[in-house]
């Protein structure tokens, strides 16, 4: 589904992705774990477009390394990223909406105009938000500003605007960040939902447990190269990876 051929970034003098060449499998959880600074957030960025790399990104097969980056929205990738960003005086129908923005076939004129286009394109998008809402669990608090919900709610309307745009895979970086045991474990199970509704799901995430919990597989970096990867068991009980990052040998259940 993804597949990243020798990707390499470099920042003046630093390499912060060294030669990495992956694939993440469709409808799987495929998590992306390593120490801070190992270069993670820049493979995101490289399979997004918002960053100069070597090598290749294919998705579906399709090369999409020239491609700028709302084409490759437009190709079935979508994001969210490590801060969230939430309209707060906006209701969480509006802020799903936003996410549709990049489908929009709408110009202008037609919204000054409140042309038919312009309706049949905002009701496909209310449609759709409706949809996503569904999937996440929060279609009773379409209505609610957004503002006035609790983190894990932020985080989870973040997630269902990059679900807006009906996306192949959806890359996500550190969901579970500053969120509660309890949050993370109801974001968990969206996650998990996601994957079975079709969606393949690239994590980057520090919280282990989750990791653990979730992934079908993990490719695990160290100073932007690839140092194991492999099912949650292969990488646990690989040496390399428990002197890089884990410290200690993890038990999984
Ligand atoms: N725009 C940039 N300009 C210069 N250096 C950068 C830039 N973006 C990232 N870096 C550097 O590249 C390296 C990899 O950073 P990156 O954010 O990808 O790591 P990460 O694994 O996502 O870290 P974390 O887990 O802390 O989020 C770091 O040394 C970082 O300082």
């Amino acid at each position: 589904m993804l597949k990243l051929e020798n990707i390499s970034v470099r920042f003046s003098g630093l390499v912060a992705v060294d030669n990495l060449t992956m694939e993440v499998k469709d409808k799987t959880i495929h998590s992306l774990i390593g120490p801070n600074g190992a270069g993670k957030t820049t493979v995101f960025n490289a399979i997004s477009g918002l960053v100069k790399h070597d090598g290749r990104v294919l998705l579906d097969g399709k090369d999409i390394t020239h491609l700028p980056v709302h084409k490759r929205v437009y190709h079935g990738l979508g994001r969210s990223f490590q801060n969230i960003i939430i309209f707060k005086y906006m209701t969480v129908l509006q802020n799903l909406m936003l996410g549709y923005h990049s489908k929009l076939q709408y110009n202008h004129f037609d919204e000054i105009v409140y042309t038919n286009r312009f309706t049949l394109e905002e009701r496909k998008a209310r449609l759709r938000a409706i949809e996503v809402a569904d999937l996440l669990g929060i279609k009773t608090i379409l209505g609610v500003y957004a503002g006035t919900l609790p983190y894990g709610f932020q985080k989870l309307i973040d997630v269902g605007r990059a679900l807006m745009t009906e996306p192949k895979i959806l890359l996500l970086d550190e969901p579970a960040a500053g969120l509660t045991e309890k949050e993370s474990d109801i974001l968990k199970e969206k996650i998990i939902r996601i994957r079975d509704n079709g969606i393949t799901v690239f994590l980057i995430e520090h919280d282990m447990r989750m990791v653990l919990d979730i992934s079908d597989r993990i490719t695990v970096i160290n100073f932007g190269k690839k140092i194991a990867e492999g099912t949650t068991q292969d990488v646990v009980n690989n040496e390399e990876v428990i002197k890089a990052y884990l410290g200690t040998a993890v038990t999984v259940q």
